[in-house]
């Protein structure tokens, strides 16, 4: 079989990690893959110069992943048609709230047969309800999609630290292929069959991620944080029975589950967030711009949506936490009522 082409959809921080990763895994095997990785990046400039240009030139992404090298096969593509044209398989890492713009644009330009994943952590909201990025951009593009979440902060792997992660395929072929595609001596990847409850899990963890920082700003310790990881977890199980029934217990122990709940409550973005959402009174937007400077949280977004859905069924009393993270967010709750939120929490009951 001929090699097969990687186009990559997203160059932000996470994109930026796995974009090195791949960059050398298909170099390692000739056979499978060709050696040429197109990036679609979305362009900007910085220090007065195009992004792809610097990225091109200097083999670094200054903006979104600075201090790494990234692989001089990976090729920065300011245009998304060009970019996925010709593509076998395409991984998709942008923000999700670009996801359907950007398949929009690629819709009528995927090679037959092309299989996709998504390394995405995040939900949209449709006429039809809360929908899985994966589903969307099958259905936009008509291709199978797998999904990969783990605990995988972007700079950790990028520096080649240690870690696991969780493929979901549906499919034994594609998820082996993109198995072969990511894994390393320092990023290993377990496959399941459990796709949606991967997916989901990558979503949710971001809510119950700043619940961790929102106890670092008021100032509790690592048992309340505990307690929120496992509330978190529990209300994470639950809403995969209310809205994802057939989810299997297992996949919330792989690193897409409590792995990667541990990893975003000690040392993720969004957890950053729920701290400085208690230290300040900046608006999130405003936050993003400080903290960020450019990055994304996708955190409020998400609990944004999952209230929606919980509104929508009439469910809010059943994931306080998930509820009380939101409200926060919006400014309506005081963040010192979250300990009572806990406290109360229908697990106790
Ligand atoms: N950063 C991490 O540690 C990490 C780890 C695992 C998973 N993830 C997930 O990966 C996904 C992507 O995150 P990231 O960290 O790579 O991105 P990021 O937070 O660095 O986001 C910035 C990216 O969004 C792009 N962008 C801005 N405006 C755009 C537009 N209008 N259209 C298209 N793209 C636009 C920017 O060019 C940049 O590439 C998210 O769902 C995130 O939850 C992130
Ligand atoms: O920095 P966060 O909070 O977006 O989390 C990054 C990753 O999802 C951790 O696995």
């Amino acid at each position: 079989m001929a090699p097969k082409s990687v186009c990559i959809v997203g160059s932000g921080n996470w994109g930026s990690a796995i974009a090195k990763i791949i960059g050398y895994n298909v170099q390692r095997q000739p056979d499978a893959f060709e050696k040429k990785v197109k990036m679609y990046m979305y362009e900007e400039i910085v220090d007065g110069r195009k992004l792809t240009e610097i990225v091109n030139t200097d083999h670094e992404n200054v903006k979104y992943l600075p201090g790494i090298k990234l692989p001089e096969n990976v090729v920065a593509i300011p245009d998304v048609i060009e970019a996925c044209t010709g593509a076998d398989m395409l991984v998709f890492v942008l923000p999700h709230q670009f996801v359907k713009k950007v398949c929009e644009q690629m819709k009528g330009h995927i090679k037959p047969g092309a299989v996709a994943i998504s390394m995405i952590k995040g939900f949209a909201i449709t006429g039809g309800g809360i929908q899985l990025i994966s589903h969307i951009i099958a259905q936009e593009l008509g291709t199978e999609c797998a999904v990969l979440m783990g605990a995988n902060l972007a700079k950790e792997v990028a520096e080649e630290e240690f870690c696991e992660t969780t493929i979901g395929s549906k499919t034994d072929s594609t998820g082996q292929l993109f198995k072969d595609l990511v894994e390393t001596p320092y990023f290993r990847v377990a496959v399941v069959k459990d796709a949606d409850t991967v997916e989901m899990c990558g979503a949710l963890k971001n809510v119950v991620a700043i619940g961790a920082g929102i106890v670092d700003g008021i100032k509790q310790g690592d048992n309340t944080k505990a307690a929120v990881i496992r509330l978190g977890l529990m209300e994470m199980i639950k809403f995969g029975e209310e809205f994802f029934p057939g989810s299997r217990r297992n996949t919330f122990f792989e690193s897409c589950g409590i792995a990667d709940l541990v990893a975003t409550c000690h040392g993720g973005r969004n957890r950053m967030l729920g701290a400085a959402v208690v230290e300040s009174d900046k608006t999130i937007q405003e936050l993003e711009k400080e903290i960020l400077k450019g990055q994304s949280f996708q955190g409020p977004l998400v609990a944004r949506e999952v209230c929606s859905m919980l509104e929508e069924k009439g469910l809010c009393d059943k994931f306080p936490m998930f509820v009380a993270v939101n409200k926060i967010c919006q400014r309506v709750m005081d963040p010192k009522l979250f300990i009572s939120c806990l406290r109360n929490h229908p697990a106790h009951l």
